[in-house]
């Protein structure tokens, strides 16, 4: 398969996300490029899969996440599947996932046009200025990479049990 993994991070812990995605599915799919969102100019023309992850602050989802989208809406439309994530709230504490969950969606139903495959958020990372012993990491590596299982099995027209089809309100 032709695989692009493209993130849009300020402090490197979507980049990390990405990484583990795109192994995750070099793994299983084979061909699979892992680039900065902003950096992707060319056409997505041809790709099997695209994976695009961005960080969530204040309420938003990163601009490069957002411009990606608007730069490539014709080939993404045209039917290049495509999977989204976010990040990510830093505790176990259920309202900071829904709010989470709840500003992606809020994000992606600023483009109506797009039907992603999947949607998830994963949780964050503190920035790197806390002391490193008190720097949470709520980063499931694990459900990270099932979740680039589901999404292959999604590409490939295989749906899950409640998986998404496209963007919900809330995911509760
Ligand atoms: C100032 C600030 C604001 C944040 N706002 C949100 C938010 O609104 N929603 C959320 O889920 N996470 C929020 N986060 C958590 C980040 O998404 C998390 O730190 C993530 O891992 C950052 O990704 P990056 O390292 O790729 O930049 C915020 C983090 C900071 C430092």
């Amino acid at each position: 398969m032709d695989i692009l993994v493209a993130y849009a991070t300020k402090n490197g812990s979507t980049q990390q996300v990405a990484e583990a995605i795109a192994a995750a599915l070099r793994e299983h799919a084979g061909d699979t490029e892992l680039h900065a969102a902003r950096q992707v100019r060319e056409s997505l023309a041809g790709r099997d899969l695209v994976v695009l992850g961005g960080a969530l602050y204040s309420g938003r989802w990163h601009r490069d996440a957002h411009r990606f989208l608007k730069q490539h809406r014709p080939e993404l439309t045209a039917g290049v599947p495509i999977a989204v994530f976010g990040m990510g709230p830093r505790s176990d504490d259920k309202d900071a996932w829904r709010h989470a969950r709840a500003q992606l969606d809020r994000a992606l139903a600023k483009r109506n046009w797009l039907t992603p495959v999947a949607v998830t958020v994963f949780g964050g990372v503190d920035p790197p200025g806390r002391r490193k012993r008190h720097r949470r990491d709520m980063r499931d590596w694990d459900a990270i990479r099932n979740w680039a299982q589901l999404v292959l099995n999604q590409a490939h027209g295989r749906p899950e049990p409640n998986s998404l089809q496209r963007a919900q309100p809330t995911d509760g």
